[in-house]
């Protein structure tokens, strides 16, 4: 792989109970700008999953028995290691995932962050005592960790995903086993390379790579020892791990497919609202569940809007995400494209109108997917109705407040808003109505480790960072107290 300076973090085999696994049977990991093969990697199934549950659980009542002090600064070394190797890990996350280098970089600092928070918030998990309701008694509540945490994150935020949620899991007391996708599994190794590295102790953090996603997945939501388990992925998938858990009655924590309508009222700063639209809408070429996927704009300024956007999208940048300056690198499969064309041909053919693309050059070679604009579309059509997951925007007109609602709140998804108007009347009656887990107001990128991220309805359930987040990892403890009269 190229341009990695520290050539250690390149792990080419799942970390369990400390060691690096090494098997004869193989997977590819490519990169998806140019189909090129970066590594080989040993696969790992039922069997190496089950050795890591079992590393998690002998590893995890002593983490937990460590001084919540010692536990954050194990884990701030680990922050510290992470932002010295942020180039590497950038490079090797721009090289699997094809994201632009400025936003793997980000990434790495974004997922870092939620380290730190977790760090810190690790020695503030207070109790409660309660006023008894009788002489004799006294009441008292304790968090204690939930125990082995099983999680499966996604390829689009290889490295943030899975330590936003390892880093609450750890620093709450609880041990860790994830399985990150398995387009993008060398950030998540490099990352348990550096935790190996600070003295993470074995078999608290483990990292299960292979494509027998189903059979790692049976184990993460199945096994007894396994208490708690996050996923972040689509709903579909989603749904199939819940059922999978409700067996053993698991905690669990999801963050699913999104469909954020991005409102522009009439009062708008359009200026800010096109800027807000191009942060939310090309990032990660569209590849985030939190990226707008309909544009809803008040229609007395619809036509302004929309030539503004077109002329954003000109100045849009396409291209390997390692050659600096480059804005919108691939989608992630071939697959992925088809699943955007396909959305994309289905609602022309409905009466949605293309008013603008950027031309794909012929040099590219790999999975990239034309930046758009789609107008007249319908709330009905495909595009607004799906998970789009690519760099389109599709427009769709409305008047007035309540069709804005309504239009915002007709999908089974709820994970982000955006809103953008200057009337704080408009500001809170629309923000209290959308039926969302996050509202981005007067702006386009809310996600940050202080912020309570996570949705409702088919986005899922759990928040990921702020001071809420390390609840989906405790367990709250009655103590009750008798005899206290005597
Ligand atoms: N909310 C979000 O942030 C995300 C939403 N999505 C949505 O999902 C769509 C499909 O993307 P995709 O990558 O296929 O996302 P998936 O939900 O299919 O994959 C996410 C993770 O789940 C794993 N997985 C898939 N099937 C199973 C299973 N049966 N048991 C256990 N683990 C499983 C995958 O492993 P493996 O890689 O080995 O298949 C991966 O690690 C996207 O187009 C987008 O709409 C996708 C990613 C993130
Ligand atoms: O799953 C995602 O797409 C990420 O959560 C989006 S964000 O946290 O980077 O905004």
């Amino acid at each position: 792989m190229q341009g990695i300076q520290d050539r250690a973090l390149i792990r080419t085999g799942s970390f369990i109970d400390g060691q690096w696994h090494q098997a004869p049977q193989t997977f590819t990991v490519t990169n998806p700008a140019n189909g090129e093969a970066l590594a080989e990697l040993a696969q790992a199934g039922r069997a190496e999953t089950e050795q890591a549950v079992e590393a998690a659980y002998r590893a995890q009542k002593a983490w937990a028995a460590k001084p919540a002090a010692e536990r954050a600064r194990l884990l701030m070394a680990w922050h510290d290691a992470m932002l010295a190797a942020q180039e590497d890990l950038a490079g090797m996350l721009t090289l699997e995932q094809g994201k632009p280098l400025a936003e793997a970089r980000g990434e790495i600092a974004y997922g870092a962050s939620y380290v730190k928070w977790f760090a810190e918030e690790a020695v503030r998990v207070y109790g409660d005592t309660i006023p008894a309701p009788s002489a004799d008694k006294r009441l008292l509540v304790v968090k204690q960790p939930v125990g082995v945490v099983g999680s499966i994150t996604p390829w689009n935020f290889p490295n943030a995903m899975m330590v936003r949620k390892a880093a609450p899991a750890l620093a709450a007391g609880c041990a860790f086993v994830a399985k990150p996708a398995s387009e993008t599994p060398l950030s998540a190794l490099a990352v348990a390379e550096l935790a190996q590295r600070v003295g993470l102790p074995d078999g608290l953090f483990n990292v299960v790579v292979g494509t027998d996603s189903q059979a790692i997945g049976e184990v993460l939501t199945g096994h007894p020892k396994i208490r708690k388990f996050s996923f972040t992925g689509s709903t579909g998938v989603g749904r199939r791990l819940l059922a999978q858990c409700a067996e053993g009655i698991k905690r669990t924590s999801m963050e699913l497919g999104g469909n954020a309508p991005f409102i522009v009222m009439a009062d708008a700063d359009l200026d800010a609202a096109v800027a807000g639209l191009m942060a939310s809408k090309f990032r990660n070429a569209g590849q985030t569940c939190v990226c707008t996927n309909r544009v809803l704009v008040e229609r007395p300024v619809y036509q302004a809007f929309t030539d503004k956007l077109v002329a954003a999208l000109e100045q849009l940048t396409l291209g390997d995400g390692t050659q600096e300056g480059v804005q919108v690198g691939p989608l992630i499969t071939a697959k992925a494209v088809a699943k955007v064309e396909q959305l994309v041909a289905d609602s022309l053919a409905q009466g949605a109108q293309l008013r603008a693309s950027l031309p794909l050059p012929s040099s590219l070679a790999g999975h990239f997917c034309a930046p758009r604009v789609l107008t007249e579309v319908g709330n009905a059509m495909p595009i607004a109705q799906e998970e789009i997951f690519g760099p389109v925007a599709a427009l769709i007109p409305f008047e007035g407040e309540a069709e804005a609602i309504a239009l915002a709140n007709d999908s089974e998804y709820g994970l982000a808003a955006y809103l953008y108007s200057r009337d704080i009347g408009q500001v809170f009656r629309l923000s209290e109505a959308l039926e969302y887990g996050m509202v981005g107001i007067n702006e386009g990128i809310l996600s940050n480790a202080a912020a309570p991220f996570g949705g409702v309805k088919a986005s899922g359930h759990g928040r990921e960072g702020s001071k809420y987040g390390l609840d989906d990892y405790l367990d709250i403890k009655y103590l009750c107290l008798g005899g206290m009269d005597k």
